[in-house]
């Protein structure tokens, strides 16, 4: 199984470790031929706009987009999720836009820079997951295909549509491996 972490910006190190802990062969991705024979990417938390910005720069945007809507898995977390979305709160211009749901970019920001939170995830069993949430982005509409996997008081911080996968958090950061399992296990069904 060969997992693509886009290795433009942010927290891609993180994502990689996790992935070889699971067994997977995580790729540093900054070119689209290291794309080619992907099974599924990973888009990091960071900084979206920046991370849009050089994957323009990088001619990653096609290649991912190809991948996702071939039906290979592609998560996005934080700044991913903001990068995968379809409509940005604001009119700002979307990334990959491949995901039917509008984000919020900085929800959770300001005031609360960075928290901690137990969420409820039916799909990763009974026991609770430990979120870490860092000027995290909430989603503030889904279109009818989408899923919503989690949410954090009242607001959705995680979502499906088909083999897209989207949080608002950083499940890099927890030593909790299991929503990385569960992108796997996608990606293994594919
Ligand atoms: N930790 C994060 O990825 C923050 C994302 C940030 N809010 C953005 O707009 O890109």
């Amino acid at each position: 199984m060969k997992v693509g972490v886009i290795a433009v910006q942010g927290a891609f190190r993180e994502h990689i470790r996790v992935l070889r802990e699971l067994g997977a062969d995580a790729v540093e991705v900054r070119r689209a031929e290291q794309l080619e024979d992907a099974d599924a990417v990973i888009i990091p938390g960071g900084e979206s706009t920046a991370i849009g910005k050089l994957m323009r720069t990088y001619d990653l945007m096609e290649p991912v987009k190809a991948l996702g809507q071939a039906g290979k898995p592609v998560f996005g977390t934080c700044a991913g999720m903001i990068v995968l979305a379809n409509r940005i709160s604001g009119g700002e211009a979307t990334h990959l836009g491949l995901m039917d749901v509008e984000v919020n970019r900085n929800s959770f920001g300001r005031q609360k820079e960075s928290f901690e939170a137990d969420l409820d995830m039916a799909v990763l069993g009974d026991e609770p997951y430990p979120a870490v949430f860092i000027r995290a982005p909430h989603i503030e509409s889904i279109g009818a295909e989408v899923e919503v996997l989690a949410t954090y008081e009242d607001r959705i911080v995680a979502v499906q549509q088909g083999n897209l996968l989207a949080a608002s958090f950083h499940p890099e950061l927890t030593g909790d491996v299991r929503l990385h399992d569960y992108f796997l296990s996608l990606a293994k069904r594919s």
